[in-house]
């Protein structure tokens, strides 16, 4: 399916480069520990402590160790005015040195005694007289400046392994806090502190409202929320009381981040922005940590929004089977649901948070009183497209010619995302084509490329596949156009691409929240047509359908064990988004022989119809294979030339994605019940068909 594409997903709130809050503490630390080292390392350095040895004076040298032959050597420390003396080995045991030096014994090799002198010529003069006086004496070896060098200094020898250790270990710790990119994170002295990033009143932002295309009534929502803030009186006075939070709602790459973003720079309010991940830690009790943290700089800066992006990944409902419980995400949750509580509206803070799966989050976190409400954001219909297009093709260099509009069309069922997407790839396509703007013929390339992945031109299809799959196709296009229900063709193509599609049918979604039997029988039927197709051209089957085939038991599954649509199953649901494990089922074995059973009568049966309608309609399914294999890319309006006029279109072509505005009536409300909301794998209807 197409939404699962790459999404340019901003980086909300890190790397960026005005970065207002929290520019203190987090480089202080380190700049006082860089000090202290630095200091240390100047200290050994330069002040050449003496190592504590007996002191002794200069006659003492003379006439006690000199003029009986024990001095090995003399070193003289020339900056600091001392002479440290050396005694042969020997020499230690000697009576004479025995009685004069009483329990001062080997040194291993360092001096044994030092002296101070008043300066050098007059020491050397000294020496000079000495020598002069006890000819006898031999003279001493002089070593001048033979101090310690400066590593070998105790200090320095200490000192510096520790701070090498210590800075080893900040990096590590830096790196397990999780790089600190964003406010204040980062580091073992931060890891208790919350990751989220200030922007204050005033900041500019350089995302409005006017870069969210769309989203109106999600927009007003917002702003209210930041009205309530600003004048709490108004509403308070009349005894209401101001909601403490507010969850976007919707599918991936809809723009609930950007909105969000366009908030912070719209509001006039210090807004906090966090990813529920930044709350995920792997010691325990971090994530609580940063939770009280937040609340408590969000109490400083009151009033003010808090925003939790992506809040399932600690929202998520609280185990129930032990084996499968995450404690650490737990008491995450525990602690958001106790801050939560631990504030009155009065407070002045409100906390917005995005999901794209409110269905598995915990339902204390949807209680009123915590996110009482639910902004919804839905996929954009086309004049929601046309608006995200126009946005997004602005900063590109596009044909005169190009038709926005036409571009909204092609792409039912497309995310704000995905549209950034095409936008972009269109202009590199271009690019690589040397073009100096962007045409449609780009667009449509793109576009085919969100879809199926890159177009493979050199991929070697031998004319027999190549057959198979033109009928294939063709089978799928002709159900869609002689099945009531089915969504309308927008255009089949039999062009390779990516690894796995060989071809696809493309239809326009309409744009409903409900669906009954009919509708999906008719679709899962329009899945079936490719190999049903193949059955009756070529009386064998191939590998190609397996997609379909994928979808189709998928949608029987839902049919029956999540919206009751099987009478001898009855109206049950087995649906429990909150069930971690697969391995336990909620019914009996009898119950699972049973559902298995109905599956694949319901498939049969489907199965059969679809030969019958592809069989009555043998003619038309060999005119667009035909055409499909002379043009590869067949448009609606192509296929209308060949057979005819789509049955169902007069009656229907009024509701198809142009005009549905009356069906967004439940855009802000909740999400509707029975439902199960925004689930890829719970979603019965493709929009496009391999
Ligand atoms: N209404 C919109 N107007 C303009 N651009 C949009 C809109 N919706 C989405 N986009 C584009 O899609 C990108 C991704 O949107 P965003 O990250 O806000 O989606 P999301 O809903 O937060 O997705 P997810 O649930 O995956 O986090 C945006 O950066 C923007 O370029
Ligand atoms: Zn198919």
């Amino acid at each position: 399916m197409a939404q699962e594409n790459k999404q340019l997903k901003p980086n909300f709130g890190k790397g960026n480069n005005n970065k207002p809050g929290n520019k203190g503490p987090k480089i202080s630390i380190y700049w006082i520990y860089a000090l202290i080292g630095i200091l240390l390392i100047g200290y050994s350095l330069f002040h050449k402590d003496i190592p504590n040895i007996a002191r002794t004076s200069i006659q003492n040298f003379q006439e006690n160790m000199l003029a009986p032959g024990d001095v090995e050597k003399i070193s003289e420390i020339s900056d600091k005015n001392v002479v440290q003396v050396y005694i042969k080995k020997d020499s230690l045991f000697k009576a004479t040195y025995q009685k004069n030096f009483p329990g001062i014994k080997d040194n291993q090799g360092s001096p044994l005694f030092q002296f101070q002198v008043t300066d050098w010529p007059s020491f050397q003069q000294s020496m000079r007289d000495f020598y002069t006086a006890n000819p006898t004496v031999a003279k001493a070896t002089e070593v001048v400046d033979t101090d310690n060098p400066w590593y070998a200094n105790p200090i320095v020898n200490i000192i510096l392994p520790v701070l090498m250790f210590a800075a080893i270990w900040l990096l590590f710790m830096r790196k397990v806090g999780g790089g600190g990119a964003g406010g204040a994170g980062g580091g073992i002295f931060n890891i208790g502190k919350s990751k989220a990033q200030l922007f204050e009143k005033g900041t500019k932002v350089n995302i409005t409202f006017k870069d969210v295309a769309g989203l109106d009534e999600a927009k007003v929502e917002v702003m209210e929320i930041v009205d309530f803030l600003k004048s709490p009186k108004k509403y308070t006075n009349l005894g209401g009381k101001i909601p403490k939070g507010a969850l976007l709602v919707g599918p991936p790459g809809t723009g609930k981040t950007l909105l969000a973003k366009a908030m912070a720079g719209e509001a006039q309010v210090p807004f906090f922005s966090v990813s529920g991940s930044d709350f995920v830690e792997m010691f325990v009790g971090v994530g609580a940590g940063r939770v009280r943290d937040l609340f408590k700089q969000a109490r400083e800066k009151a009033p003010c929004v808090i925003f939790i992006d992506e809040i399932d990944a600690i929202g998520r409902a609280r185990g129930r089977n032990a084996m499968m419980s995450n404690d650490e995400r737990e008491n995450t949750l525990n602690q958001l649901l106790v801050e939560m509580d631990g504030f009155s509206g009065e407070t002045g803070i409100i906390i917005l948070a995005a999901t794209n799966r409110p269905d598995v989050l915990d339902s204390a976190l949807l209680r009123p009183g915590r996110f009482d409400r639910q902004i919804s954001i839905d996929r954009p219909d086309i004049k929601g497209r046309e608006d995200i297009f126009k946005v997004h093709l602005k900063p590109i260099k596009t044909s005169q010619t190009l038709d926005i509009f036409k571009l909204a069309e092609q792409t039912p069922g497309f995310a704000g995302a995905d549209i950034a997407n095409i936008c972009n790839e269109a202009a590199l396509i271009a690019a690589r084509k040397g073009k100096d703007s962007v045409e449609m013929i780009d667009f449509q390339d793109a576009i085919d490329r969100v879809i199926g992945g890159l177009e493979k031109k050199n991929k070697i299809i031998s004319p027999d596949e190549k057959k198979i799959i033109a009928y294939h196709e063709a089978g799928h296009a002709i159900c869609g156009w002689f099945l009531e229900y089915a969504y309308p063709l927008l255009k089949v193509t039999i062009v390779p691409r990516g690894s796995a599609a060989l071809g696809y049918a493309q239809y326009t979604p309409k744009e409903q929240y409900l669906y009954n039997t009919d509708q999906l029988m008719d679709q899962m039927c329009m899945t079936l047509g490719g190999r049903a197709s193949e059955q009756i051209f070529f009386g064998k089957i191939s590998t190609g359908a397996s997609n379909d085939l994928q979808q189709v038991t998928k949608s029987a599954y839902s049919m029956i064990t999540v919206y009751g649509m099987n009478p001898k199953i009855g109206n049950i649901s087995y649906y429990d988004p909150q069930q971690d494990s697969s391995f336990t089922k909620p019914y009996s074995e009898e119950t699972g022989k049973l559902i298995d059973e109905e599956v694949r009568n319901t498939i049969q049966k489907t199965y059969e119809r679809t030969l019958e309608l592809l069989t009555e309609h043998k003619e038309d399914v060999e005119k667009l294979a035909q055409a499909l294999l002379k043009n590869e890319v067949l448009f609606k309006s192509d296929v209308e030339t060949l057979i005819g006029k789509r049955p169902f279109e007069e009656n229907k072509a009024s509701e198809i994605d142009l005009v549905d505005n009356e069906s967004h009536e439940n855009q802000n409300g909740t999400v509707s019940e029975g439902v199960p909301p925004f689930d890829p794998g719970l979603n019965p209807l493709p929009a496009t068909e391999a």
